[in-house]
């Protein structure tokens, strides 16, 4: 089958009189297949693929991934499709749908001789993600390659309008996202569905949901009205109105579910474990510490939660590669890493409902929900991400006390099998220090985590489900603490805010308004009146985060040592995750001449052709890549910076130095109280410290605030007495006044408050992480590049596609 990769179609070799022959041939096959299939009578069981009057290229592309056997939704639903019925599918997940409306797909366009250039558009396939779509072009150029002439490919945006055009014009089939798709069916003039004989809606019910409702009507209008209309799904809408908006006729529902029985595969042995908010984190962290070597999903409920838990748990070191997705990311790392978590042996990946629906994850072992799912289906197909077809999982969904009752009614309605378990004591083990130290110590890093506890409280504030989700009786001070914040961020809500409309927003659009929500959190005043200082406020913070994260998910979704593990050699636990710090550097201090040389370790870190030198008693070496930083060579007082400052210790009368605790005299120790008191005191000393030093922050801020506001009145007023003062002046000097004072304003408001204009924040000074040599340029062209061309893409989806 030819496949196109967003935005062309590629041919595959065939010459022109080969092709023509094959047309010929497949004319006729055509014409026997059709008769095949007219007496083909659905109610007779099907087992194997030979069994159905499929075409010699399905048969040969079935034969080479090895499928001979169908699935009940295949047996099912295939002889019906393959006879034009509109069809209803629901099956459990992981149980095979993709193919059963894959193969009608192709043999009833097969049949009907869509093939080629002239023949246009004869099947639209819609999934809600993009990552799905990506998946089930996989498989169809899987199953369609072996002799088929379609013109296949997948319109799911991430490259330019115009390429997309101009493939769309030749395929035969296209799988698309509803967003995308609409796009091109609104704008693109020679585009038309007019030929179109199949529409399939994957993940059915999500696509018809509140979230893309417009995008689908507006879809099925563009759309004729004789065509076979396919929906699947684990857990389908038989909605009267939804079917009728998509002018279904006379649907067969296709069902393999007992309705007795639940919609998870049996081969799921499904848990709960009731865990106060304030202890998720923890409770997490003693999770995959158990559980290493395993492969790991866990379920968040927004992307700020999902970077948060990723970046903090990256610096605990865990000792299981993680990674993290999230909606926002960009296409190509989403890709990236859906690839990553396919191929790893064990990994825990941090992610939102973007991969809950569909994707096909081999092997993964434990599903973990630590935001309890949004209804009763989001947790099906959450869980349905393991035990796949006929494969052993386990899930294990996190619940707070308030959530227990109502949500494990929503279970039991839809009789899915859940049991409580408890948190082993013993292995439960606290992180809150480490998170306040890391967020002491990492304004950032605090950022996060305001944003993220942010986020979670406004997903709990739009939850519709009340009886489950309930925001009064959820501890929110402990659970800032627990997140390492010095106090819980307040929270101004936005009214008619909805959930499901955010989600499917483009990724543009969300970042605005989750910039603006999140930083609500330090940002807003009590009387919910911003400022220019407020925006500007906001404004430095995300600078800080977006670049950081940016750089983050360039370099560091996964780690050298990550990749190793991917790649099948498990490095030493305690070296994987840690995070390489760059050397800060200034810009003018006076200079001197040194130099020193590499050392053999850490010359293994450096990528070649860059120079380095070790600077003795500096914990790394200096990449050369700069001129700037070999200038920083001849300073000693700069190089006196990157020395280690030295430990203070204490001699005996022996001489022998120790740590000035060792020293401590036995009595004095113990006359302090208990170590465990201690202990405590010492936490909550610097518990208070962080408290302290964060409202030193804020009183900071304020007094700059208050400082520029009385600037600012002291030149109006003065404006208001040269306005007096001017009103003497003929009109022609008046005018001239003005327009000068006018122009001295603007240089001023630049002068004194240049980071309060809106289009481009101030430049600052470059950060650790802000590195820009050769080195790091090389490598952000190779992570973070957006596709810029064809290619680029086309390789990047035969990555995906294999
Ligand atoms: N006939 C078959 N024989 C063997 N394996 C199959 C067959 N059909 C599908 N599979 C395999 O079963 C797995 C699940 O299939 P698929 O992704 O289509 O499930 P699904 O029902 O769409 O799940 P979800 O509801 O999660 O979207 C895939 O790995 C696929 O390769």
């Amino acid at each position: 089958m030819a496949q196109g990769v967003t935005g062309r179609t590629r041919r595959t070799k065939p010459k022109k009189q080969e092709r023509t022959q094959k047309r010929k041939r497949d004319d006729v096959d055509a014409e026997k297949l059709e008769e095949a299939v007219a007496e083909l009578d659905p109610k007779v069981a099907v087992e194997s693929f030979t069994d159905l009057p499929l075409s010699a290229p399905t048969k040969a592309g079935l034969k080479s991934v090895h499928f001979t056997t169908l699935t009940p939704i295949q047996a099912k639903a295939i002889p019906l499709a393959l006879k034009g019925f509109d069809i209803l599918g629901a099956a459990k997940t992981g149980s095979g749908k993709t193919l059963a409306f894959l193969i009608p797909v192709l043999e009833n366009l097969y049949r009907a001789q869509c093939i080629g250039g002239d023949a246009g558009l004869g099947a639209m396939i819609i999934s809600p993600t993009r990552e799905l779509a990506i998946q089930i072009f996989d498989v169809l150029v899987k199953v369609g390659r072996k002799g088929h002439l379609f013109a296949a490919g997948l319109i799911i945006g991430g490259k330019s309008l115009q390429e997309e055009r101009d493939a769309l014009a030749r395929m035969n089939i296209v799988v698309c996202t509803p967003g995308r798709i609409l796009q091109h069916l609104s704008q693109t003039a020679m585009f038309n569905c007019d030929n179109l004989r199949m529409l399939v809606l994957d993940e059915a019910d999500r696509i018809l949901d509140m979230g893309f409702q417009r995008d689908v009507d507006a879809i099925v209008e563009y759309l004729p009205k004789e065509r076979q209309t396919l929906l699947f799904s684990a857990t389908q809408t038989k909605r009267v109105s939804d079917l009728a908006r998509l002018s279904l006729q006379d649907p067969e529902y296709v069902s393999t579910a007992d309705p007795a029985e639940s919609a998870t595969p049996k081969t799921l042995q499904q848990n709960y474990i009731v865990t106060p908010l304030s202890e998720k984190l923890d409770t997490l962290w003693s999770f995959i510490q158990s559980s290493k070597k395993s492969k790991i999903l866990v379920f968040l409920s927004s992307g700020k939660q999902v970077r948060f838990v990723y970046e903090s748990f990256r610096h605990l070191q865990p000792g299981i590669p993680l990674l993290h997705l999230h909606g926002r990311q960009k296409q190509t790392a989403r890709l990236d890493i859906t690839a990553k978590f396919r191929a790893a042996k064990t990994s825990c990946l941090f992610a939102t409902d973007v991969v809950a629906r569909g994707l096909d994850f081999p092997a993964v072992d434990w599903v973990v929900q630590v935001d309890c799912p949004e209804d009763a289906d989001t947790y099906i197909h959450r869980v349905g991400r393991t035990a796949r077809y006929e494969r052993a999982g386990r899930a294990v969904l996190f619940l707070d006390p308030s959530e227990e009752e109502g949500f494990l009614s929503r279970l039991e309605a839809k009789k899915v099998p859940i049991e409580k378990i408890n948190v082993r004591q013993k292995k439960q083990s606290s992180i809150k220090n480490q998170l306040q130290n890391m967020c002491f110590q990492d304004p950032t890093l605090k950022y996060l985590g305001q944003k993220a506890f942010v986020s979670y409280v406004r997903s709990i504030h739009v939850q519709k489900d009340k009886e489950v989700f309930k925001l009064g009786e959820l501890p929110l001070e402990e659970f800032a603490a627990s997140m390492g914040l010095p106090g819980a961020p307040r929270i101004k809500f936005q009214k008619g805010d909805d959930a499901k409309a955010r989600k499917n927003a483009p990724r543009a659009k969300l970042s605005d308004s989750e910039d603006e929500s999140g930083e609500e959190a330090d940002a807003k005043k009590q009387d919910g009146v911003r400022t220019k200082y407020d925006r500007m406020f906001e404004r430095k913070n995300q600078d800080v985060l977006a670049d950081h994260y940016a750089k983050m998910i360039r370099n560091d979704d996964v780690s050298p040592e990550e990749l190793n593990n991917l790649d099948g050699t498990q490095a030493e636990d305690d070296d994987l995750f840690s995070v390489k710090r760059r050397i800060p550097v200034s810009e003018d201090e006076d200079e001197d001449e040194d130099a020193a040389s590499v050392d053999g370790d850490a010359a293994d870190r450096i990528p070649a052709g860059v120079k380095a030198v070790s600077i003795p008693g500096a914990k790394d070496p200096i990449i050369l890549d700069s001129k700037r930083r070999e200038k920083l060579l001849k300073s000693k007082k700069k190089l006196l910076k990157l020395k280690d400052k030295g430990t203070k210790l204490v001699f005996d009368d022996e001489g022998n130095a120790h740590q000035i605790y060792e020293l401590e005299n036995e009595d004095d120790f113990k006359a302090a109280g208990t170590a465990e008191e201690q202990r405590r005191r010492f936490l909550e000393e610097e518990a208070e410290r962080v408290k302290q030093a964060d409202l030193a922050d804020k009183a900071l801020a304020k007094d700059k605030k208050r400082a520029k506001k009385e600037k600012r009145k002291e030149r109006e007023r003065a404006e208001e007495d040269e306005e007096e003062e001017g009103a003497a002046l003929d009109d022609g000097e008046d005018a001239m006044a003005n327009f000068i004072a006018d122009a001295q304003d603007s240089d001023e408001e630049e002068d004194e408050e240049p980071e309060e204009r809106e289009e481009k924040p101030a430049k600052r000074p470059k950060k650790w992480f802000e590195e820009d040599g050769p080195a790091m340029k090389k490598r952000k062209q190779q992570t973070e590049a957006e596709p810029e061309t064809l290619e680029d893409l086309e390789a990047l989806a035969s990555r995906m596609l294999g």
